[in-house]
């Protein structure tokens, strides 16, 4: 069974093609890197998944459905720039999440916290950087849903944070829900994928299980990365 099908999609902007007839289905059950360097259209294929973007072109569903109001429910995304409000404290984005999302879990939240070293009385304005991402992968992780997507999770984090945001998503990974995540720090996320998808100039130009792809080339997910994009 496949919680995404992809099939043909091409996206313009104006003359610009940021995707280029991509196919791509992903299992359930699974977590996916979606690998390219900046401008490969990583973030556009993010957006079109989350109904930001609409396709010009080609298909897309999520647990067999366009995109639209049910796919969006099952759904949690975690965009690549801050999304909350400054008046708030950390305890406020809890309960700002909790009352739009009925899948948000309270508890999970406050163990998602202490892991990260947050507190919930810290302000927003106050957190740095790397806080604010663990803060937001908190509250995206917090949310019982059936399909995870994470823009860019580490990206300008010190290695601690680093760390802690990789223990967070493989602690809270489960086997019913699936997760779509991007980066270029392929190094350092590697090693949390099951399956990866190469995207360069707006196409797939390899996929496949990231174990399979280590012994069939030899190297690691970063060393084919750099064959590819160096
Ligand atoms: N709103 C837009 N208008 C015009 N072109 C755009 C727009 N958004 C993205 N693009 C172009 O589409 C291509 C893909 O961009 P996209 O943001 O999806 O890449 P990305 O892989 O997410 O890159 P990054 O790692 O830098 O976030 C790029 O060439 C970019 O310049």
């Amino acid at each position: 069974m496949n919680i995404v099908e992809i099939n043909n999609l091409t996206k313009k902007y104006g003359k610009k093609i940021a995707l280029d007839g991509v196919d791509l289905n992903i299992e359930k059950g699974k977590i996916v890197g979606i690998l390219g360097p900046n401008g490969s259209g990583k973030t556009t294929l993010i957006k079109i998944l989350v109904g930001l973007l609409r396709p010009s072109s080609g298909s897309v569903k999520i647990n067999g459905e366009k995109i639209g109001v049910e796919t969006k429910a099952i759904v949690s995304y975690l965009p690549d720039r801050n999304f909350l409000y400054d008046w708030m404290k950390i305890k406020d984005a809890g309960k700002f999440y909790s009352d739009f999302y009925g899948d948000f879990d309270e508890k999970k939240f406050e163990e998602l916290l202490t892991f990260m070293d947050l507190n919930k009385d810290m302000k927003i304005t106050e957190l740095s950087k790397g806080m604010n991402e663990k803060l937001n992968l908190s509250l995206v992780l917090s949310r019982n849903a059936e399909l995870y997507i994470l823009d860019e999770p580490i990206a300008g984090v010190d290695p601690v944070a680093r760390d802690q945001i990789l223990g967070a998503i493989i602690n809270n990974y489960s086997k019913d829900s699936s997760m779509i995540v991007t980066t270029h720090l392929v190094r350092d996320m590697e090693n949390i994928f099951e399956d990866v998808v190469f995207l360069q100039n707006g196409a797939i130009v390899l996929e496949g299980n990231a174990e399979d792809l280590r012994n069939e080339h030899n190297g690691q997910i970063d060393s084919i990365y750099k064959e590819i994009f160096g």
